[in-house]
């Protein structure tokens, strides 16, 4: 008897021991060393099934927060097995299901939690979680975003978390070559696509654009995360895996299928096959592979159309994978672009899109002369067919205008009120039809912003060149909404000079906004955010 006391306060000295070490880790936030004391806990503890549950549950919280969600799911499941009420294991389940996008059962968790705890600060919170769960589950089946409170606080605090969304899209091979991603039904512009969260980021403050060295960081930090993610979750490398390599033959890509997209709830039987057995057997990734696929897929968040609601904070370098959106292709006359909100990217209409159009956006900046559009798309592996650069690199009639205005943008320094004027001549004595007319604008549009920025150029060329907001909305029109022409239809119609009555110009500014960012804010906040684009230059941190 007396051997088994001494035997029981050794025991418990151990113990206590082992929870003095683990609360250390836990206060220097080290979860690898916490999960190893954790881990000793669970070892010894076997018979005690109050410490052991608890001792899984804090290990499930600590390999959550390194991004182990199926080591995390396997911890909580072992807890809930030898007890299926207890709190901490069925918060901290709920709390991966969330991070997963499982609102449904992660709502399961929050509630059988909720249960003994009746009224208090801890059974809030838990309401909260789950009035959260509610929130995002209706978001990932409706796409509706409301950013409007974030965007009237002056973008303060944490950024609004989202679900992921996925539209009327699917992907199918394209023209373009490869696979690309087409509209099952017509969209107006400003409606959301796809809400995507990155596999990772990668996220940095770089002074200077032109320091490869910080931004190699970055890109290593962004590295390190995808190859981490996808080995810790088999469902993430299969996701990387069906992203092009850029080395395959176009008609050899196989098109996947929209279920890997689409995290089906609750009877969703994948979960716990893919995420359970990564638990057990780490991936062994195929890590050429996977560089490759980022070389071809990473997208950055300085996205043109996406400077204000996707700059994230004071970083101005942000890059990372978001895997349905990198099967968008390329054009230079788009019709959709992105905006990123925190981790996720949320892909919108930037003009009207027909059912069965395949849905596009910039890769680059598409407001310039086709010259330099084919020098960005080389530089991107391809060469850009799209009817834009057709046109601007095949129409024998302008073909010599074109080329003397490159040049003169090029080298820049003189009147381009005068390169604007014969342009607009050239273009109505050939009866250039209007879509073409705003190709051309859009690749003049430097040309067009420095006569536009020139009150005296203005007043020189008076009716020979067309007003701002005229020109803007045109190029809205056939080239899709963006930043910089939404700030040039503010511009024209804050000076009286729009495109038709007041309420016509004010309805055309609107949309031309909800094209631009997408319907995300309500009108008040649209108003914070057209002030917030009249007054940007690009390079503002909010
Ligand atoms: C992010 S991926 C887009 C999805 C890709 N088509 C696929 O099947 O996986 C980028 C690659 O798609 C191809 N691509 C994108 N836009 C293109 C375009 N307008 N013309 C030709 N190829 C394009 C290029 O090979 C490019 O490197």
């Amino acid at each position: 008897m007396a051997a088994g006391g001494a035997r029981d306060n050794n025991a418990d000295e151990w113990l206590q021991e082992l929870r003095s070490r683990a609360t250390r880790l836990l206060l220097k936030e080290d979860w690898e060393g916490y999960i190893g004391v954790c881990s000793r806990i669970v070892d010894d503890a076997k018979a005690d099934r109050r410490v052991l549950c608890s001792a899984l549950a804090h290990r499930a919280d600590a390999r959550a927060r390194l991004g182990d969600a199926p080591g995390a799911l396997a911890d909580c499941d072992a807890a809930l097995a030898a007890d299926p009420a207890h709190p901490a294991a069925l918060l901290a389940k709920g709390a991966v299901l969330r991070g997963l996008g499982r609102y449904v059962l992660a709502a399961d968790c929050f509630r059988a939690a909720l249960l003994p705890m009746g009224s208090g600060a801890a059974a809030d919170e838990v309401r909260e979680l789950l009035g959260q769960c509610r929130r995002l589950e209706a978001q990932a089946r409706s796409g509706a975003v409301d950013l409007s409170e974030w965007v009237l606080a002056g973008f303060a605090g944490k950024c609004p978390d989202l679900a992921e969304h996925v539209g009327p899209v699917e992907v199918r091979r394209s023209a373009h070559g490869g696979r690309g991603v087409f509209a099952l039904k017509s969209v107006e512009a400003g409606a959301t696509l796809i809400i995507a969260k990155a596999v990772a980021t990668g996220r940095g403050v770089i002074p200077d654009a032109d320091n490869s060295g910080e931004k190699m960081v970055v890109w290593k930090d962004l590295v390190d995360k995808v190859l981490d993610a996808a080995e810790k979750c088999p469902r993430t490398a299969s996701l990387i895996y069906a992203l092009s390599t850029g080395e395959e033959q176009q008609d050899e890509l196989a098109v996947p299928d929209m279920a890997l997209f689409n995290q089906q709830e609750p009877e969703d039987l994948t979960l716990g096959a893919s995420l359970v057995s990564g638990a057990r057997r780490r991936e062994v990734l195929d890590v050429d592979r996977i560089l490759k696929v980022l070389d071809v897929n990473c997208l950055t968040e300085d996205a043109p159309s996406a400077n204000l609601l996707g700059n994230n904070g004071v970083v101005n370098c942000g890059v990372g994978l978001w895997v349905l959106p990198s099967f968008i292709n390329h054009s230079c006359h788009p019709n959709a672009c992105r905006t990123h909100v925190g981790d996720h990217a949320i892909v919108h209409a930037s003009r009207e899109i027909k059912a069965g159009e395949e849905i596009t956006f910039p890769y680059f900046d598409v407001l310039v002369p086709v010259g330099k559009r084919q020098e960005a798309a080389r530089a991107w592996g391809f060469e850009c067919r799209c009817d834009r650069c057709r046109f601007e690199a095949e129409d024998a009639i302008l073909r010599q205008e074109l080329v003397r205005s490159e040049n003169e943008l090029v080298n820049g320094g003189g009147d381009m009120g005068a390169l604007v004027v014969r342009l607009e001549d050239k273009m109505r004595k050939s009866m250039v039809k209007e879509r073409r007319k705003a190709f051309l604008r859009a690749s003049f549009w430097s040309a067009y912003s420095a006569l536009f920025d020139n009150g005296r150029l203005v007043r020189k060329w008076g009716r020979r060149v067309p007003s701002e907001s005229v020109v803007a909305a045109s190029i809205a029109d056939a080239v899709g909404a963006n930043e910089s022409v939404l700030r040039a239809m503010l511009r024209g119609a804050n000076d009286g000079n729009g495109c038709g009555n007041r309420l016509e110009v004010e309805d055309k500014v609107v949309r031309i906004g909800r094209a631009t960012y997408g319907k995300v804010v309500k009108r008040q906040a649209m108003r914070a955010l057209f002030r917030l684009t009249l007054d940007g230059d690009n390079s503002k941190c909010l």
